[in-house]
């Protein structure tokens, strides 16, 4: 990967973007058909509009598909392809690099990462510490430069101050952390600007090119800032400090509206500045390693596809719980409470993923498309099928723990809630009928993220007598544990050792800690990394957005139009009884519940 400094341990194929090999390793053919076609007719149709990055992928791509494909003259055949399906006349190595030094700036292009909203808690807490994983793992470009930009007055050297003590080496990485700290610090600077003004973001604009020093300059653009001043900044950025010769990247972190309405609004308001594909909306969860792994558990295990349906499958469940409240955020929260904060975004994204039909290919659009289409093949939401909860005070062990009404910033008597679970059905041919539940609730007993997904009874059991009466707590479950202790189990039933016939449930238990000695990266840095190289997979389309919200408008209205009153539950608790009623009318137990989870 030339143009990376990859030093460390970067994933080489993460340098290629739409058309990157699926595995690094091992390609199937078919894979391997499909990436080259696009590689070809990408090549074929504009060599001359090929900018280093891209050039890089194709060589490395081109390498590492040496071993199946025949070059010949600057023609390109697949062993298993007609050589006339394939005939795509692609540049030899010698005219990629006439393209690369033609290409204005010499033949090094660097990127400019602008954190807007720099002094706030989501830049300290996740995207500086990303940004320097990043570095450490050698994935950022040798040329490379961070701005924080805020209101807020600092030097760079205070900037600095703040990131440093944020910065952690991973365990399985300490060598020369001290040192890569400082080297990153150097890379980082600040300006102080206001959001709405062009004069500040022109200021910004001349510091980002005494940076870039007269290279083909990439901006990357992370508004991590109120909602309320997305399009100011938005606009100042574009044009103000966009780039002239490089690509314009926007990262625009939730919430995206609060409706169908405000949602399309902010689309439309920021399509003004930048076209859809520089937007890159980001749900964290959608970085998380295990939500990232489902397509694999999935696609290339042949024994869990056959069974990815309703012939199989009785029930799926997206559980997010949390152990604390809004402590902090209340101010933020009262205005969307739980459904948008998690069910609109997180929960859906994973249940979209989990539902899709097979993509054409990896491609962001062909994985994008069989999302929207799951979103947009889902049943209104019905009011009946929901369950709202709010927290209140509790004290245990001489501790007590604040209601959310107790916090400052939330409105006496707010009926926001901060737990809800719900009943989601696709109406399609795969899952007609199949309960899709949904629970996510802050200050509950637990920290912890799931997808459970019950199967059905076996037909004619012959140990059916063995198993107990409750025959819906001995049928398979598959658990993916998106976190803590991330891990992928099924629950089996198996047969007690000894000279009797007893069964009991065991789980099949892939524990990453136990298989995996590298340590996960955070959800930021798997998604800042894509969002620099280009790939728009994790992120989300407009069209998605808007069917996401067409699915919960219309209940998040009536709630409010009704002033449903949460029912209230005990902080640290395990959320309001009414869950459990909601599922039992599905024929459904939650599954983290139960004395085996
Ligand atoms: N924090 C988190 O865990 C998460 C946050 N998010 C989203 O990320 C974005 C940033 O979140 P977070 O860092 O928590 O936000 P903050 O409230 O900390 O705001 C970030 C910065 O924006 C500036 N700012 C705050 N309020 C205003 C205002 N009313 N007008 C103008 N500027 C303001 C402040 O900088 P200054 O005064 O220096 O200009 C502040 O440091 C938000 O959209 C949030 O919804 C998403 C998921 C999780
Ligand atoms: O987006 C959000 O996510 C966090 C939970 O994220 P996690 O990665 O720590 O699980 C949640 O606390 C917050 O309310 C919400 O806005």
């Amino acid at each position: 990967m030339p143009s990376f400094s990859s030093s460390l341990s970067c994933p080489t194929y993460r340098s290629c973007t739409s058309s990157a090999p699926f595995f690094s390793n091992h390609h199937s053919s078919s894979l391997i058909n499909g990436d080259l076609r696009r590689s070809l007719s990408f090549l074929s149709s504009s060599p001359q509009k090929l900018n280093l990055d891209e050039l890089t992928c194709v060589r490395s791509q081109r390498k590492s598909l040496q071993s199946s494909v025949v070059v010949q003259d600057g023609a390109v055949a697949t062993k298993s392809s007609s050589a006339e399906e394939l005939k795509l006349t692609i540049p030899s190595l010698e005219e990629d690099k006439v393209a690369i030094e033609s290409d204005g700036g010499g033949n090094q292009s660097t990127v400019s990462i602008t954190v807007v909203g720099a002094s706030g808690d989501l830049a300290k807490k996740k995207i500086f510490p990303a940004l320097f994983a990043l570095y450490y793992e050698g994935c950022l470009p040798e040329h490379f430069t961070i701005f924080g930009y805020a209101r807020s007055k600092m030097t760079d050297g205070e900037l600095r101050d703040m990131v440093s003590k944020t910065l952690t080496c991973r365990i399985d990485k300490r060598a020369n952390c001290g040192e890569k700290i400082e080297e990153f610090l150097k890379r980082c600077f600040y300006h102080t600007g206001q959001y709405d003004s062009q004069e500040h973001f022109v200021a910004l604009d001349k510091k980002l090119k005494e940076h870039e020093g007269g290279r083909i300059s990439n901006r990357l653009f992370y508004l991590s800032i109120p909602p309320n001043i997305f399009v100011d900044a938005v606009k100042c950025a574009s044009s103000s400090a966009s780039s002239i010769k490089g690509w314009t990247r926007v990262i625009v972190e939730k919430p995206f509206g609060r409706d169908s309405q405000t949602s399309a609004a902010l689309t439309k308001s920021l399509k003004q500045y930048l076209e859809e594909d520089q937007i890159f909306r980001i749900d964290h969860y959608l970085g998380k390693e295990l939500v990232e792994n489902l397509s694999v558990l999935r696609f290339s295990n042949l024994i869990f596809e056959p069974l990815w349906s309703r012939q199989y499958i009785r029930n799926v469940q997206f559980i997010f719980s949390e152990d604390f409240g809004t402590e902090g955020r209340g101010g933020y929260f009262d205005n969307y409470g739980i459904i948008r904060d998690i069910m609109q975004n997180h929960l859906l994204q994973i249940l979209a993923l989990f539902a899709m039909e097979t993509p054409v290919s990896l491609d962001a659009e062909d994985i994008r498309n069989e999302k929207v289409k799951v979103l947009r093949s889902m049943r209104p939401i019905q009011l009946e099928d929901v369950v709202i909860g709010q927290y209140k005070s509790q004290t245990t062990g001489g501790v007590t723990y604040p209601g959310y009404t107790d916090d400052k910033t939330v409105p006496k008597g707010s009926l926001t809630p901060t737990f809800a679970a719900a009943a989601l059905f696709i109406d399609n041919a795969r899952w007609d009928g199949v309960p899709f539940l949904m629970k996510a609730g802050k200050a509950l007993n637990t920290r912890s993220t799931e997808i459970r997904v019950q199967f059905r009874h076996v037909p004619g059991n012959l140990y059916n007598r063995n198993s107990g009466s409750d025959l819906d707590r001995t049928t398979n479950e598959l658990v993916i544990r998106v976190q803590p202790n991330e891990a992928i189990y099924l629950k089996i039933n198996n047969k007690v050792p000894g000279l009797g016939m007893r069964l009991d449930r065991s789980n099949l238990n892939l524990l990453y800690s136990t298989r995996y000695s590298k340590e996960i990266p955070d959800a930021y840095e798997r998604l800042l990394l894509d969002a620099i190289e280009g790939e728009r997979r994790l992120f989300i389309r407009s069209d998605e957005l808007d069917a996401a919200w067409a699915l919960f408008t219309p209940l998040l209205k009536e709630l409010e139009e009704k002033k449903t009153i949460p029912e209230s539950y005990p902080y640290g608790s395990r959320g309001p009884v009414g869950a459990h009623y909601l599922a039992a009318k599905h024929k459904v137990q939650w599954g983290d519940l139960s004395h085996d989870q």
